[in-house]
């Protein structure tokens, strides 16, 4: 379990974190979303003891990281670019496994799980992004930790290192542990997270499961004339927002929409749930007036159905 609570933290008179709070719980993992700038990177670095927060707290396995008494138990991949480059991914491995009395076959292992084992002769400073990502995950799984911190370790895999990447993760969360990385690549966070904690201007913006983000009610529609159905949507008590060159996002279910479009005479085109554009549209800040933001939007949902 991974608690954090209240962080806040500036840089100056620069804020970047604003009262952050959020779990990242067991058996589950955890997508940490939000655009570049927004705070994740400083907020897994107070996580994990390399930054400090001006006020808040931060927690894993119930103590702060610096107090665990076996900091194994926690992987962490923060920076994969900070491997020697004058080392193999062997050395580099077997090294730190010597620097936290694991014993050097864990090393041979996790190349393997990581799919590295041929290149383990190496240099790192030969190695591509991915391979870095990927000698970087071994590093992170060194101790068999029961909790994975993550920073955009998506970042330079080709899509079938984003699947495998997937399975790991999920694997691990399978097995109890508890997985939390940072991404700003929606996509492949909808794929591999259970459950999402958005930030945006160093806040929390959202959280929880992909679909109470987004409402679980978003869909896409396009018809013979949008700004008909627009109108149509405005007088039923429905959030819309237009998409830049056809169609709308709606709060609201399909049949719901359908039954606007219908009831306007209007001939729909395309009409389908958008739980992926609408993630987008929480995390870069172009969502329609939410059910939460409208309780009068929510209130005209439920009673159409
Ligand atoms: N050491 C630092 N000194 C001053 N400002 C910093 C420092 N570290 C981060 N910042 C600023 O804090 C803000 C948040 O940065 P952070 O790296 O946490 O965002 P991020 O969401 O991880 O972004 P990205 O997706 O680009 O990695 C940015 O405006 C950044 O410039």
């Amino acid at each position: 379990m991974i608690r954090v609570e209240g962080l806040t933290k500036s840089y100056g008179s620069r804020s970047v974190l604003t009262g952050v709070t959020f779990d990242a719980a067991p058996h589950a993992v955890t997508g940490f979303l939000g655009p570049n700038g927004s705070g994740k990177s400083t907020s897994l670095r107070v996580i994990v003891g390399l930054a400090e927060a001006d006020r808040g707290s931060a927690t894993v396995l119930g103590r702060r990281f610096r107090d665990l008494p076996d900091p194994r138990r926690v992987g962490i991949l923060l920076d994969s670019g900070a491997f020697h480059p004058g080392r193999t991914a062997r050395e580099t491995l077997r090294l730190s496994a010597r620097l936290m009395s694991i014993r050097a076959q864990r090393a041979e292992e996790c190349l393997e799980v990581v799919g590295l084992s041929e290149a383990a002769g190496k240099r790192v400073g030969q190695f591509s992004l991915g391979m870095r990502q990927r000698l970087g995950l071994a590093h992170a799984l060194l101790g068999d930790p029961e909790v994975l911190i993550l920073d955009e370790p998506a970042n330079g895999l080709d899509p079938q290192g984003v699947r495998w990447l997937r399975t790991l993760l999920s694997g691990l969360a399978d097995r109890g542990g508890t997985v939390l990385l940072s991404s700003h690549a929606l996509s492949e966070v909808e794929r591999i997270a259970d459950r999402v904690v958005v930030l945006r201007g160093g806040e929390v913006v959202a959280s929880g499961a992909g679909a109470e983000v987004t409402g679980g009610t978003w869909c896409r529609v396009s018809t013979e004339d949008d700004q008909a159905l627009a109108r149509a949507l405005s007088s039923a008590g429905l959030a819309y927002r237009m998409q830049p060159h056809h169609g709308l996002v709606v709060a609201a279910v399909p049949p719901l929409v359908g039954t606007v479009a219908r009831d306007a005479g209007l001939v729909v085109h395309e009409l389908c749930l958008s739980p992926q554009l609408s993630l987008e549209d929480v995390v870069v800040g172009t969502a329609p007036a939410s059910a939460s933001e409208s309780s009068l939007t929510k209130e005209a949902t439920n009673a159409r159905l």
